[in-house]
């Protein structure tokens, strides 16, 4: 299997004179969970339509399991299952109905339907009408459907939206599962990082048609400024002594917070404030909160 499952090179894309998508090179590591990441209009769904083939892009420009998509289009799409938008589901059939329908449709053995219910943890509500499923059952359902003809590839355009904590939860739990049990890989967008930052395992960030960040989660917390956090007995007066040093701080909730640049910077904060009588409670480093790193990237 190659390393890359998805690839574009350069890939931009006009509706009319509207440049949505602008030299946009992702990389997609099989085994992955790819969360791709942008505020509403950002470009997620049109880049997800060009790889779906409903829309189509200059040749040359995406390839997808190492060939070439515009010469290769009935294979690859074979391969690959897709949730976008609402998952087409029949509410007056049951969950169990839908599966065997499509099933039938695909001409899939019908013994698949119970593993895949078992697989999307809908094997107890199999028989109750989808109309009654909650939103996240009916995701999963959705999930379902996409993953009867066994894809190795999943591409699912903004599955948690709208769904509870539990909900996100089940979404999240399955994917994994799906990655390191069976081996797929999953393309996921969203346009909120916390919904997505526990389960992906890379991001791609959009905004405005272009790609401002490619990475692993790792990489985005390791570009995320750091912060000393002080508890100190007077920071009001600990803030003013330490921005005439040069250390220009923010007082939150009685929490002084100064950009981190060093380990020795930091004991000379420490030692700054014992020499001026002040008393040091706690002296801490913390990462930037990455919703907010998000947000400044994506303004
Ligand atoms: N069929 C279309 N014709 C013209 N413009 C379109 C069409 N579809 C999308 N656009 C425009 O392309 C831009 C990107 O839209 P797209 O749906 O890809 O964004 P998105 O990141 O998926 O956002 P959302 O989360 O709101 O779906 C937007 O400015 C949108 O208005």
């Amino acid at each position: 299997m190659p390393d890359q499952i998805v690839e574009t090179k350069s890939l931009s894309y006009h509706f009319g004179i509207n440049q949505v998508l602008d030299n946009v090179s992702l990389r997609v590591e099989a085994g992955s969970i790819y969360g791709f990441l942008g505020p509403n209009g950002a470009g997620k769904t049109t880049t997800i339509k060009i790889l779906l083939n409903l829309l189509h892009s200059d040749s040359d420009k995406v390839y997808l399991f190492g060939k070439e998509f515009s010469k290769n289009r009935i294979e690859i799409l074979s391969k690959i299952g897709s949730l976008i938008e609402q998952p087409a589901i029949y509410h007056h059939l049951s969950g169990r109905e839908n599966l065997i329908n499509r099933a039938r449709l695909l001409q899939i053995p019908k013994i698949r339907v119970g593993e895949i219910l078992k697989l999307v943890d809908l094997t107890e509500s199999a028989d109750k009408k989808a109309g009654k499923y909650s939103l996240g059952m009916k995701q999963r359902l959705g999930i379902g459907l996409a993953l009867l003809p066994d894809p190795e590839l999943l591409i699912l355009d903004e599955p948690t939206n709208g769904l509870d904590p539990n909900g996100i939860i089940d979404v999240r739990n399955l994917l994994r599962k799906l990655v390191s049990e069976m081996g797929k890989t999953v393309f996921i967008s969203s346009h909120m990082l916390s919904e997505v930052e526990k389960m992906v395992t890379h991001l791609g960030i959009i905004n405005r048609g272009k790609l401002v960040f490619q990475g692993s989660l790792e990489e985005l917390h390791k570009i995320s400024k750091k912060q000393i956090l002080i508890q100190a007995s007077d920071p009001v007066k600990a803030k003013v002594l330490l921005s005439e040093n040069g250390y220009p701080t923010d007082l939150l909730a009685e929490i002084l917070y100064t950009p981190y640049i060093s380990k020795e910077q930091n004991a000379e904060i420490n030692s700054l404030l014992v020499r001026n009588n002040h008393k040091v409670y706690s002296l801490s480093q913390s990462q930037e909160n990455l919703e907010n790193l998000f947000l400044s990237i994506t303004q």
